[in-house]
């Protein structure tokens, strides 16, 4: 779905990421760990083509993201489903409206049940109509996660979506990804916690890619 192939990053001063080859299979759960700085967002822009590599190459769904045109990259990203760190609403409208931009802004529409059924599944359908000032962290974070899946996406990448949160909802949301992945969704989640990666054990088979060194490697036991 994803593959590098000897890719390498660099914002303008010495390279961030290097010498990084590796595929995400269709279906994988990736977790995606390293410290504060190390690459964890830059890597994922890379996996939707937010930046494209200084050197090496990146393919997404088998298209070689160099030298695509404007129109391509967004038929790709339409494909992927991005739950920002940050996760940024338009304040004056309406968690429900919120939610659905993705689908207005293609002129595409939702009916009012399978809208109701994705905020339920998120447990937000009393949240509506409220205004996402209103909103709780946990509840941004799992309304970012229903405008990022409301497009029907094949991939998921969640850039550090639990990182403010506490356990329990730190667990509710990790359930929920695991979830999209049961059905099939290749998801890809960073984060730098450590002990929420042991606890997936028993809800996910994940494997986990670390930074280290400027390298993107799979992680082993000693994690
Ligand atoms: N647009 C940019 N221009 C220049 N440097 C940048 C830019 N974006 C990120 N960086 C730098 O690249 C490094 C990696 O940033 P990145 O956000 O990818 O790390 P991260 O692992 O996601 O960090 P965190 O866990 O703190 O979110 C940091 O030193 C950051 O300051």
């Amino acid at each position: 779905m994803i593959a590098f192939e000897n890719v390498a990053y660099s914002y303008g001063g010495g390279e961030l990421l290097s010498e990084i080859s590796l595929k995400l299979a269709p279906g994988s759960f990736h977790f995606l760990t390293g410290p504060s700085g190390a690459g964890k967002s830059t890597f994922l822009k890379l996996c939707y083509a937010e930046l494209l590599p200084t050197a090496g190459h990146v393919t997404i769904f088998d298209r070689e993201v160099k030298g695509l045109s404007r129109d391509e990259v967004a038929d790709i990203r339409r494909r992927i489903g991005v739950v920002h760190q940050d996760c940024r609403f338009l304040d004056h409208l309406p968690l429900a409206a919120n939610v659905t931009l993705p689908l207005t802004v293609s002129d595409r529409e939702v009916s009012n049940d399978d809208l109701g059924d994705l905020l339920s599944w998120v447990g937000l359908r009393h949240l509506a109509d409220a205004l996402p000032p209103s909103l709780s962290g946990g509840e941004r974070q799992r309304a970012a996660l229903a405008r990022a899946v409301i497009m029907d996406p094949e991939i998921i990448l969640a850039d550090e979506p639990t990182g403010n949160l506490d356990w329990d909802m730190s667990m509710r949301l990790l359930q929920l990804l695991a979830e999209l992945n049961r059905m099939g969704k290749t998801i890809v989640m960073a984060t730098h916690d450590l002990n929420l990666i042991r606890q997936s054990k028993t809800m996910v088979a994940a494997r986990v890619l670390r930074i280290r060194n400027r390298r993107v490697q799979l992680a082993g036991a000693d994690l």
